[in-house]
């Protein structure tokens, strides 16, 4: 039997590749950081092949690394940043455009006029998502109506659309295979999550012609192999799903009502509902959590934009910090944060708020407040925030949870998971594996292809290594809440 998965985790800030074995054990990774491109305020690209390049290029450099070969790869899983959109020429394959990320806020205004029509049920109710400049509908209208003769092009069926998991496969089979995961069309606004189509009325809606997307199917089944020139030999792709809903697969949140929080670049917190989508009525996305098996699992998903980039703010623009793991050290140089607040709207307010205006707001600043206490006061934000989201989502399913499963670069940081645990009043349990978002792309992919057998053949490989429990009065704990939604009021609006 070949002996590895491959996952491709094309992040916002990295592509990655990992192998894993068949206990879910890590062999080897390789990652390389790409182009952030900032053209205005509020708006991000990236170059769409230098997301080709560098995933390409890690992948062969995890390769090499430990000597393998294409025929010791059983299947390659595809994990992803979501929404972020790209657009190219059917047969010459070049974009014509950058990538307009998720973060990218451009498209703001026209989602207003969508508002201003009424049309919020109208695409909750199909996409079980909140019109926002965050999904892929109206980035897919801005470069159809901005880029020179797009328009024209997409039309007479020579432009292909796709989020980044439709690209890379694309790439990787020499433009055989123009398809996209469920949890990744969920994502883009157009997408029926109940008939599993594209919605015909959407699209007209946003004039958006049907023949440039992506063909959609279950995430985990094998779409292709890749083309022999890439590595040698084929391997078969047997698995994709956007990043958020990789990791809750990899956390193995198989079951209704468990969930996961991941702090990355933003932080999202999804729970598994099972085979039927609940619709939120306190801000909260429905979504495709995956297909397998033939079976649809839905989730609720609270979308956080901005965690880790707050302490990457730290480090880059206030230059506080050398390292992201420094602000743990920091953090506990002082007891509290003084009655500092940073609310990090940077790029607007997601779950639950959903305020495109918002902006980053520092509150409560007196002459004794020093850069400990900023830096304690940034990663607290990250805790808030995800208890915002944790709080609106046990409203709107009805659940109270019994813990949180947590992964994502910043889970590393002891000090924020605790003040988690002890914000949310609930324990938080960290597994030995963090990389949960690739691992779940892997298990997708080894499940399509026998490397697993079934589910309960990767819940043997889930295993706790630190839970972190609430120890904080309830007293002190209502005073900080109190002064978090007084700090997040002031966010509001002040772009408008
Ligand atoms: N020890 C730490 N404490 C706080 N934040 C951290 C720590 N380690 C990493 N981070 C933050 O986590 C993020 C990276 O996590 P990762 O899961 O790799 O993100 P992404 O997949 O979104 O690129 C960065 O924003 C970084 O600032
Ligand atoms: O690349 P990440 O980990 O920041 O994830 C981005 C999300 O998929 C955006 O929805």
């Amino acid at each position: 039997m070949k002996k590895y998965i491959m996952a491709l985790d094309q992040g916002t800030t990295s592509s990655r590749c990992i192998l894993y074995n068949k206990k879910g054990e890590i062999v080897t990774v390789a990652q390389k950081e790409f182009t952030q491109i900032y053209p205005e305020a509020g708006w991000v690209e990236h170059d769409a092949m230098e997301i080709w390049s560098t995933q390409i290029g890690v992948a062969h450099e995890a390769m090499n690394k430990i000597n393998v070969g294409f025929d010791e790869i059983h299947a390659i899983g595809i994990t992803n940043q979501r929404e972020t959109t790209i657009i190219w020429d059917k047969n010459t394959g070049e974009p014509i455009y950058h990538a307009l990320v998720w973060q990218c806020r451009r498209t703001a205004d026209y989602c207003d006029t969508l508002k201003e029509k009424g049309l919020e049920k109208f695409f909750q109710d199909k996409t079980g998502l909140l019109i926002d400049a965050y999904f892929s509908a109206t980035k897919i209208k801005w470069l159809l109506d901005h880029v020179d003769g797009a328009r024209a092009k997409a039309e007479a069926g020579e432009l292909l659309f796709g989020t980044i998991e439709t690209w890379l496969i694309w790439k990787l089979t020499k433009g055989k295979v123009h398809v996209t995961d469920y949890s990744n069309a969920a994502r883009t606004m157009l997408f029926n999550i109940h008939t599993l189509e594209w919605d015909e009325e959407i699209l007209q809606e946003l004039q958006i012609p049907s023949g440039m997307l992506p063909e959609p199917r279950p995430s985990s089944c094998v779409y292709s192999t890749t083309d022999v020139t890439i590595f040698g030999g084929e391997i078969p792709i047997g698995g994709a799903a956007g990043d958020q809903q990789a990791a809750l697969f990899g956390q193995t949140c198989f079951t209704e009502g468990e969930a996961k929080s991941t702090y990355g670049t933003g932080c999202f917190l999804l729970m598994n509902t099972g085979e039927k989508p609940i619709s939120s009525s306190h801000g909260l996305l429905t979504t495709i959590a995956w297909g397998i098996d033939g079976k649809i699992n839905y989730a609720l998903e609270g979308s956080v934009f901005i965690a880790g980039a707050a302490i990457q703010w730290l480090r880059d623009e206030l230059r506080l910090i050398d390292e992201s793991s420094d602000s743990e050290w920091m953090a506990r140089k002082v007891k509290d944060t003084n009655g500092v607040y940073l609310v990090p709207a940077f790029v607007g307010l997601g779950a639950p708020y959903w305020d495109p205006y918002a902006r980053g707001t520092l509150v409560g600043l007196t002459r004794g407040a020093n850069k400990y206490h900023l830096i304690r006061a940034t990663l607290e934000s990250l805790a808030y925030q995800a208890r915002d989201v944790l709080q609106a989502m046990e409203e709107d399913a009805g659940v109270k949870l019994s813990s949180l499963k947590v992964d994502g670069g910043a889970c590393a940081n002891d000090f924020l998971m605790q003040f988690q645990a002890d914000i949310i009043n609930v324990p938080v349990k960290r597994p030995s594996t963090i990389e949960t978002t690739s691992l779940g792309a892997a298990y997708l992919a080894g499940l399509a292809t026998g490397f697993w057998k079934n589910k309960e053949d990767v819940l043997e490989n889930w295993q706790i290594s630190n839970t972190f429990e609430p120890k904080m009065e309830e007293t002190v704990r209502n005073k900080l809440l109190t002064g978090w939604n007084r700090a997040v009021k002031c966010t509001l609006e002040w772009a408008r």
